[in-house]
């Protein structure tokens, strides 16, 4: 086990490069500390580990990301590591687009959906919806499509528990407006609306990252998180994580996390040295 790296500035830091020798520093310290284990290193998957696209499936996980992860997951048991993504995809679509190794917990559609990455496949809890679910599922596709209909680059995607309206490619006003009628379908309704970046979710399922981090750490015996979210919905699992938690959030913005790192090259970056600090071989 290495030597922690030492802050070379204020824990609060002032500045991208700032932020990210203290969440460097952060890390080797909880790598040294063997006392905190288990650990559990939970990440959420657009924006972190993959660079934000205009098109949801032309995400990929940055190469590096994948290795560092793989290292981890190559930890030996007695390392007490284990590693989640926690995302707001629908399941079978994270586990087409992540490249994790097998033990890898997958959250997904911001908690409604549960796995576990094994050699052979995914076993996975399939969420059941009631009729009544599911006629409201169909309802909100309707509703959310008039919302996108005539305005250029506002689109609907469906998820098994959920309606996404994306704005991203769409000028601000049309998306502010866009965003506008989904949040107030979802209000209606009293379906769970999440409000993310270029994005309005309504499920008719109640889900949030916050819970989902919580029942994993509760199940896996977690001492101790490292958390790293990028959007606003991640927001849920910073709060309800606890102090000694590591909670980075990814790029600007306000946050109730302690760390920042800048960009998803940066959270790599941070894997790749976290795996090394645990004892795994460098890559
Ligand atoms: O929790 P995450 O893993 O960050 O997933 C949240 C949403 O990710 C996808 O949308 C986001 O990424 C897209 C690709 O980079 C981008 O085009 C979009 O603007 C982002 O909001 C996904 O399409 C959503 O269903 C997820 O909820």
């Amino acid at each position: 086990m290495s030597e922690p790296r030492t802050a070379t500035t204020s824990p609060t830091g002032s500045g991208p490069d700032d932020d990210r020798s203290t969440t460097l520093a952060a890390l080797s310290a909880l790598a040294a500390d063997t006392t905190r284990r288990p650990l559990l290193v939970a990440l959420d998957f657009d924006g972190v580990l993959a660079p934000l696209q205009d098109d949801p499936s032309a995400s990929r996980i940055l190469p590096r990301g994948v290795t560092a992860l793989e290292a981890l997951g190559a930890l030996p048991d007695e390392a007490r590591v284990r590693i989640a993504l926690v995302s707001g995809r629908a399941m079978a679509d994270l586990h087409a687009l992540a490249q994790v190794p097998p033990g890898t917990f997958l959250v997904g559609s911001h908690g409604a959906e549960r796995a576990r990455v094994t050699t052979f496949g995914l076993d996975r809890d399939v969420v059941q919806l009631s009729d009544e679910q599911a006629d409201r599922l169909a309802a909100l596709g309707a509703q959310t499509a008039s919302v996108a209909r005539g305005r250029d680059g506002v689109w609907v995607e469906t998820k098994p528990t959920a309606v996404v309206v994306h704005t991203r490619l769409a000028e601000r006003d049309v998306a502010e407006t866009a965003e506008r009628e989904a949040l107030a379908i979802g209000a209606e309704l009293g379906s769970g609306v999440l409000h993310g970046k270029d994005v309005v979710e309504i499920s008719v399922l109640h889900a949030s990252k916050g819970e989902a981090i919580t029942a994993l750490r509760t199940e896996l015996g977690a001492d101790v998180v490292v958390y790293a979210g990028d959007d606003v919905t991640d927001e849920h699992a910073f709060a309800a994580l606890g102090p000694d938690d590591v909670t980075v959030k990814v790029g600007a913005g306000d946050t109730v996390a302690r760390f920042r790192l800048a960009t998803p090259d940066d959270v790599v970056e941070a894997l790749d040295l976290l795996s090394t600090d645990l004892g795994a071989p460098r890559g």
